[in-house]
Order: C-alpha cells, then sequence, then structure tokens
C-alpha cells in the first residue's frame, strides 16, 4: 500500500481536499426522515457516499454516532466504510484513540491494516497519555500505508487552556504535541510528507506557532459550517501550510440533504473552495 500522504494528495488532486463528515446525529436523522437506529445511520452514511463519493477524496465517519447503536451500529459503519472503499475514496475513521502503548498495539490492530477489524486508510488519536506513548500506533501505520492524526489544537473553545498550557521548558502543550509528531515523521517517512498529521481547528486565530513545528505533516481542520469557520479561513489562517490542509465538514453538508440535488450543489461548493487550497 503507498503511503497514506501520497494517496491523499492523488486524490486531493483529482478530487478535492475536503473531507466530508458522515455524523448521523439524532438531529440528523429526524432531518432525513431516517429511524433513530443502526438501520437509520446505516441509511445515512451510504446516501451521503452514494450521491457525493465520485466528487469527494476523504470521508471521516465519526464513530461514536454508530457506537451508540451498539453491535448493529458497528455492522453499519463496516458497510458504509465499504462503501466508501467502493467510491474510490480514502476513509479517515475519527475514533480518537489515546492509552498506554501496550493498549494503543490493540487500537491499532483494530483500525489499521487489512487485517483490522475496521481496516482504515487514517484514524484520529489523542496525545493525552503523551506523545511518545503512540508509537505503536505510528508503527503499524508506517508499516501499512495509513495515517494517523493527533488531536493537536481542538476546534472547540475549552481545550483552549489546556492545550495552551505552558510546560517547563515554556512551550505549550500543544507545541510540544507538534514537535514529536515531526520527530516521528522524520524517524519513520522518507517523504516530504509523512504519516503522521495533526488535527487543528479551523477556527483559531492563533494556531500559526503550533502549524509551522509541522513541516511533514497533513493537518486535518475541523469547524467549518456548524462551528462558525469557512474555508477561506482556513486559507487565511493556516497560510502557506493550508497545502496540507483537509478542510472537514460534517453537519453543513448534511443539512442539505436528504434531497440529492442539494447535496451535490453544496458538496460542489465546498470542494471546489478547498481545491483552491492547493493553489
Ligand atoms: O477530530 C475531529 O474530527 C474533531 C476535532 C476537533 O477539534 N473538533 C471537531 O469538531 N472534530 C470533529 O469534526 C466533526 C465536526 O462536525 P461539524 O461541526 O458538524 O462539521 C465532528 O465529527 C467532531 O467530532
Amino acid at each position: 500500500m503507498l503511503p497514506f500522504a501520497v494517496r491523499y494528495y492523488e486524490i486531493a488532486a483529482r478530487r478535492s481536499p475536503l473531507c466530508v463528515g458522515i455524523d448521523p446525529a439524532p438531529e440528523t436523522l429526524a432531518a432525513w426522515d431516517l429511524p433513530f437506529s443502526a438501520e437509520g445511520a446505516r441509511s445515512f452514511g451510504l446516501k451521503l457516499v452514494e450521491v457525493t463519493g465520485e466528487r469527494v477524496g476523504v470521508f471521516k465517519p465519526q464513530i461514536a454516532f454508530f457506537e451508540r447503536f451498539g453491535p448493529a451500529g458497528f455492522q453499519a459503519l463496516s458497510d458504509v466504510m465499504q462503501a466508501i472503499a467502493d467510491a474510490g475514496a480514502l476513509c479517515l475513521s475519527d475514533v480518537k484513540r489515546l492509552d498506554i502503548d501496550h493498549t494503543l498495539v490493540a487500537y491499532a490492530g483494530a483500525w489499521i491494516g487489512q487485517d483490522a477489524g475496521f481496516p482504515s486508510d487514517a484514524i484520529t488519536v489523542g496525545a493525552y497519555t503523551g506523545a511518545r506513548a503512540l508509537r505503536p500506533v505510528v508503527t503499524r501505520a508506517a508499516e501499512h500505508g495509513a495515517g494517523i492524526f493527533v488531536l493537536t489544537r481542538s476546534s472547540n473553545p475549552e481545550g483552549l487552556e489546556l492545550q495552551n498550557a505552558r510546560i517547563a521548558d515554556g512551550r505549550t502543550i500543544a507545541e510540544q504535541i507538534a514537535d514529536e509528531i515531526t520527530a516521528f515523521n522524520r524517524e519513520v517517512a522518507d517523504e516530504a510528507t509523512g504519516p503522521v498529521g495533526a488535527v487543528i481547528g479551523a477556527t483559531l486565530d492563533d494556531a500559526m506557532p503550533v502549524l509551522d513545528r509541522l513541516p511533514q505533516s497533513l493537518i486535518l481542520a475541523p469547524g467549518i459550517g456548524a462551528q462558525g469557520a469557512t474555508i477561506s479561513d482556513v486559507a487565511r489562517r493556516f497560510g502557506p501550510h493550508a497545502r496540507r490542509t483537509l478542510p472537514a465538514v460534517s453537519r453543513q453538508v448534511a443539512k442539505a440533504g436528504p434531497g440529492g440535488n442539494a447535496l451535490i450543489d453544496v458538496v460542489t461548493k465546498l470542494t471546489d473552495e478547498a481545491a483552491r487550497l492547493l493553489d
């Protein structure tokens, strides 16, 4: 399998850097006239991928909204992941895993690699147990051509105090995580862009010092639409790093549905805007 970044850049150039979230939230299922059940979540995901799958390069199922329905929800997630693969798009599973390294081996086996329970092209992870603890996931991602995105600066205001707190050497916690991400990429990747990306909210005005520490990372930027940011904000706020950024949108797309034409209209507008980040 080619490295995730290689596969991402290829599809971003051919389709768009846009990342469409698949978040079958209760209010979304109601608006789409779907039941609040695993079957509703499955129908929502399959329809979104069926209608927009030729235009979108990366889908991001948020597993919380599937896990909510227990085993049937996980089966629905698996079906949606297969549909993403069939559409020729990449699947970034939003699982936000974190733990000690021994347990992370199991999480890595669950989400990364052809023999995984839920084989994903990329996943999201957390670093509260220390970014260095992520080594088993980084290793497995590098071996299997997968990507990982480490939550570094979240899009929500509640994260600010913790993520901008300073450690003994004067760096913020987010800066320290960014440095560890870059150290991993230098260690495991020959390519300019390594397998370890970062999640940095599109809503943030002050992310540049962290972005500057991530020269070899893809950046996942949630917070567009429902949380108030726009793709133009990403271009303005992320400067030279916008070329490596996947702007992520969930509710803004879902709100346009369930009608197919409106969904295609909103996705076409957003994919066009996102494509300009590559200029
Ligand atoms: O990792 C994420 O994707 C994520 C990180 C973050 O800082 N903020 C954030 O909103 N997200 C996720 O991105 C999606 C945002 O959804 P919308 O606000 O509807 O576009 C949700 O699935 C969130 O769980």
